[in-house]
């Protein structure tokens, strides 16, 4: 586990270049493997995410080269078989390989994932696409065996009851190339899914309504990639640092963004009165004014993500007037509210399950552990905006989303360092 120090206090300026987003990323890998030939990803983030899933398709011997954002992986020799249950609980998006190896092999045995720890994180949806489309679905303690090998997988309709960018994913995967049509309702609509449905559409899959919340899919036998892939910019790290530059920010830009992906953030951040320039792929933060409070509620896309939510806090304690956050999505995502508060921020959690953050005039450098990726974006926010040293620990898990983050932070000017621990 890797510890960051921070020395805050400093203003930053400059401009700083948003990479490929995680949650594409980590499921193009493993939507990859239904081609049967190699694949090439470019603008691919350099994230701890990444790093683990290489390992996983090393164990289904399918080889992988990550150099300067370009991520190659041949699939041709791919064989179903044992795979690392260390690499696969270290991150939520291992779960994809379920629908991927069930399209591939029609079976597989996997552990259940990992990710981050923000409240339950049932899979019950994913299940119920798997057996629609004909497969079996057994648990044996920590691991899932998913069958289909007896009739194959069969085009179906579905319809999920709870709107999940996991299982939407899953259920494309499986039903890329199964014999038939599957029609799958009440999808999620995140920019992620259609970068993934693109991707596939360009190796041959028949995949149409992605982004809408309807999606159609004509099984086909085989798929190619002919091109190379560009990963969408990552909206979530975006946020991020436009939170960032808002709060203690002397003028910094924001490239390689997708603005639209952005929308709910910009118009959060307008209502604070945080002065914005939007452009076709960048956005401009000017200095800090006076700013408002807000009430934040997040929901699916294209509402205010829940990834985003403990970003934007640190800059909330900034407005004059409190401000309330409810995650409708993850209502116990708040590992960072008693770190926030170690550093001497007024944020506490109301009796009806809401985060109220109050106005505070100075924070100060203290010793906070990142529970998970996105309470560790806050933390690192909040030690930039803070006086004096912070430590934060645990910031294996703020890496496993956020791409080159200290050298980022560098060019833009703030006093940081990593130290990588033995473990
Ligand atoms: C790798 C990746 O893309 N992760 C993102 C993905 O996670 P993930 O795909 O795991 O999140 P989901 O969209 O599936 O979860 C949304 C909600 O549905 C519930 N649910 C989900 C599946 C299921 O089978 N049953 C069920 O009840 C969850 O508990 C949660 O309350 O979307 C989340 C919500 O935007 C983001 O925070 C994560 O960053
Ligand atoms: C919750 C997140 O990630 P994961 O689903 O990969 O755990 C996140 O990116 O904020």
């Amino acid at each position: 586990m890797s510890t960051m120090k921070i020395q805050g206090g400093r203003r930053l300026h400059g401009d700083v270049t948003i990479g490929g987003a995680k949650n594409s990323i980590v499921a193009l890998i493993p939507a990859a493997i239904l081609s049967d030939t190699p694949v090439k990803f470019d603008m691919v983030p350099d994230i701890l995410d990444v790093h683990n899933l290489m390992l996983i398709l090393k164990a289904m011997n399918v080889p992988s080269a990550f150099a300067d954002g370009v991520l190659k992986l041949d699939p041709t020799k791919i064989k179903s078989g044992r795979l690392p249950s260390r690499a696969i609980k270290k991150l939520r998006a291992s779960y994809y390989f379920m629908g991927a190896l069930l399209g591939r092999f029609h079976r597989v045995e996997i552990n259940f994932p990992g990710g981050d720890n923000i409240g339950p994180r049932p899979i019950d949806q994913h299940i119920r696409a798997f057996t629609a489309l004909g497969a079996t679905v057994r648990e044996h303690g920590d691991q899932i065996v998913i069958d289909a090998t007896d009739h194959g997988l069969l085009g179906t309709e579905i319809e999920f009851e709870k709107i999940s960018v996991g299982a939407t994913i899953n259920a494309i995967l499986a039903a890329t190339r199964a014999t038939g049509t599957t029609i799958i309702r009440n999808v999620a609509r995140e920019p992620e899914i259609v970068d993934i449905v693109s991707f596939l559409n360009e190796l041959g899959a028949r995949i149409s309504g992605a982004g809408t919340n309807e999606i159609r899919i004509e099984g086909v036998a085989q798929l190619a990639a002919h091109q190379t892939h560009m990963v969408i910019p990552d909206r979530i790290e975006a946020g991020t640092y436009l939170a960032l530059a808002a709060a203690i920010g002397d003028g910094v830009q924001i490239n390689n963004v997708i603005p639209q992906h952005l929308q709910a953030f910009t118009d959060k951040l307008n209502e604070m009165n945080v002065a914005l320039e939007i452009g076709s792929d960048s956005i401009m933060v000017h200095p800090h004014r006076q700013l408002h409070g807000v009430h934040i509620k997040t929901a699916p896309f294209p509402n205010f993500a829940t990834d985003w939510q403990q970003p934007i806090t640190p800059l909330l304690l900034r407005a004059q007037e409190p401000s309330l956050i409810e995650d409708t999505i993850y209502p116990q995502r708040k590992k960072h509210v008693s770190e926030l508060q170690k550093m001497g921020a007024q944020i506490s959690i109301t009796p009806e399950n809401q985060i109220k953050i109050n106005p505070t005039a100075a924070l100060h450098g203290a010793t906070v552990s990142a529970g998970e990726i996105r309470a560790g974006a806050s933390l690192v926010i909040a030690g930039l905006m803070a006086d004096g040293e912070t430590t934060i620990t645990n910031t294996d898990n703020i890496l496993r989303g956020y791409d080159n983050l200290a050298q980022k932070l560098t060019n833009l000017h703030a006093r940081v360092q990593m130290i990588n621990d033995l473990d």
